[in-house]
């Protein structure tokens, strides 16, 4: 469904260039849920951006992504705006800045739907109260004529997943759905995550393991622009290969909150060899002068050479 071959994406900044995101190869299948894990500036973000074609126009890209065989980023604008609303929708990051703050939410779902999708005003509404209903929502007609301020952290999270969900794409890009709620409002964000991954493709871009564990099938972990592991998800929580994803899973707070030493490197002035050489307890030299490829390893992936 998805095929991402060696993608690069650079900014140009005075500092010098931003290597956000270098020569990544993925693959997700039709019904498979994916998980992209890493700690924050790993490039998650703007490789969910590229896919969707939504990078701002400063940022250099290279590399293919094939979408059912067609090379988005050769698509024109108007193809492009098809594939986006019918075929890839994207649940942002941070429902503050998401939503905006004067207009309904009701309508907010529905403009879209009305704009590319080109439905009659009364039949979009309609719409927009049907999938507050679907992400379970209360009294839908009523909330759909509140504002932003008027629902909770929890409800603007469900709305934007409302409005991903409006023009029924096939496949999904959901960038930290759970950010910033609290545990019991996560757990039902969660719920309804599984529920729609149930009869949808999915990428779902977090730091939050739980989310990766509970809901994806597979999981890609990102380390200074680059994917260093992917495994199917019990693989992946039953045994992390890479040093860098042991160190990940152990920073975090649920398995023991013992932080990796070191700091990832700067995407400007990116280190020789391996990305993770400086901060590994298992350094080889092979390790510092040689930019490790995938390996694979029983049917996972690794780029380690540890495995080599
Ligand atoms: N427009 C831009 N210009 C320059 N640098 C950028 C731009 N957009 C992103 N970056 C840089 O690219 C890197 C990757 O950012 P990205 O937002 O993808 O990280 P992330 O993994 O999503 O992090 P988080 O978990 O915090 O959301 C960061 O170092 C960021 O500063
Ligand atoms: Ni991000």
């Amino acid at each position: 469904m998805l095929n991402v071959s060696n993608l690069h994406v650079k900014f140009p900044t005075d500092a010098g260039t931003v290597k956000a995101v270098s020569g990544v190869d993925l693959s997700i299948s039709p019904d498979e849920v994916m998980g992209l894990i890493g700690e924050s500036g790993c490039g998650k973000s703007v490789l969910g951006l590229a896919i969707t074609r939504l990078l701002q126009e400063d940022a250099i890209v290279d590399g293919s992504i094939l979408y059912q065989g067609d090379e988005i980023h050769s698509l024109d604008k108007e193809s492009m705006r098809k594939l986006r609303g019918k075929k890839i929708g994207m649940i942002l990051q941070n429902p503050g800045t998401s939503l905006n703050p004067v207009i309904p939410i009701g309508q907010q779902i529905a403009e879209p739907l009305m704009m590319h999708m080109r439905m009659k005003r009364a039949d979009a509404m309609d719409k927009a109260v049907s999938l507050l209903e679907r992400v379970k929502i209360k009294e839908p007609s009523k909330r759909a004529k509140e504002y932003p301020h008027q629902f909770s952290g929890g409800m603007k999270e469900r709305a934007l997943i409302a409005m991903g969900l409006a023009p029924e794409p096939e496949f999904i890009i959901a960038d930290e759905p759970t950010k910033g709620l609290d545990v019991t409002v996560k757990k039902n964000i969660v719920k309804l995550l599984k529920e729609i991954s149930d009869k949808k493709t999915m990428l779902i871009i977090t730091h939050d393991l739980e989310v990766a564990e509970d809901v994806c099938d597979s999981v890609g972990v990102m380390y200074a622009g680059e994917i260093i592991e992917i495994a199917p998800s019990n693989r992946m929580f039953g045994e992390q290969l890479h040093p860098y994803t042991r160190g990940f899973f152990e920073s975090l707070p649920a398995r023991g909150l013992k932080p990796i030493k070191g700091s990832s490197p700067s995407l400007i002035d990116l280190p020789q060899g391996c990305r993770f050489h400086l901060r590994c307890e298992h350094c080889m030299d092979r390790c510092r002068k040689e930019h490790p490829p995938m390996i694979d390893k029983e049917g996972r992936q690794v780029r380690c050479f540890l495995y080599a």
